[in-house]
């Protein structure tokens, strides 16, 4: 695994500009109350599904998401391209989750301000508005792509959970070199902003039994992306 980390102190490695992994940043304690919480969502009025590609094929992470929900290739308060339910709000305490963790990620004097992940919106309070809550069993992957739906460049946060999996993160041209593989485990964190917001990533692969069983999860990996869309409406 090529692995060039910039520490950056507090654990914290700078992975490329504006993207930065920080190990083990959520307790036991956060773990256990994020798969209760994740696993209530998974129950409705949305259910986790495999998301349909315009291709034909189906994703093979199941996907349930809150405040606004994503489909290939567009956020709708419905989920359009499962059971027209209206999506899940995104709770006030995931934004305030979001919070802290932009600040842990990019200096504890950030409070949150995206100006830290120098994503050129200067001292503007992050605010995400809508999550995608991913569950991968074994032999779920997430191909290289951008996040780009979103009309903010906000950074994104991805919180893990459970089993251990390769992280490609990649450059904001092309799907394939130069990347950066990072192996992120249960309670890692990990926050792209600034001139790595649009850059591509993907998910090549999840090691089956390498989890946590403390924090709640049997098996698979479990991962929240918090994100800013930008859209009109409060979140
Ligand atoms: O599972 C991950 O770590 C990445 C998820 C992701 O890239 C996404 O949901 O867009
Ligand atoms: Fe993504």
């Amino acid at each position: 695994m090529t692995q060039a980390l910039f520490p950056l102190g507090g654990g914290r490695a700078e992975v490329a500009p504006g993207a930065v992994h920080v190990p083990g940043w959520l307790s036991v304690e956060r773990r256990r109350e994020l798969v209760e919480a994740c696993r209530a969502w998974a129950r409705g009025p949305v259910p986790l599904r495999h998301t349909a590609l315009p291709g034909g094929g189906v994703m093979s992470v199941q996907t349930v998401c809150l405040g606004w929900h994503w489909l290939p290739y567009r956020y709708s308060r419905t989920a359009d391209d499962v059971n027209g339910a209206p999506v899940a709000p995104f709770p006030g305490w995931l934004g305030d989750l979001g919070r802290e963790a932009v600040a842990a990620a990019y200096g504890e004097g950030a409070e949150g301000e995206v100006e830290a992940g120098g994503a050129g919106t200067d001292g503007v309070r992050y605010a995400p508005d809508a999550a995608l809550v991913n569950f991968y069993d074994g032999d779920a992957r997430m191909g290289m792509h951008q996040d780009r739906e979103e009309r903010s460049s906000a950074p994104v946060v991805s919180l893990s959970i459970g089993d251990s999996c390769l992280f490609r993160f990649g450059n904001t041209e092309s799907r394939g070199r130069p990347y950066t593989d990072v192996l992120l485990e249960s309670g890692d964190l990990f926050v792209f902003g600034g001139p790595s917001r649009f850059a591509y990533h993907g998910v090549p692969k999840v090691y089956p039994g390498t989890g946590d069983p403390e924090s709640g999860m049997r098996a698979g990996r479990l991962n929240l992306t918090l994100r800013e869309t930008g859209l009109p409406g409060a979140g």
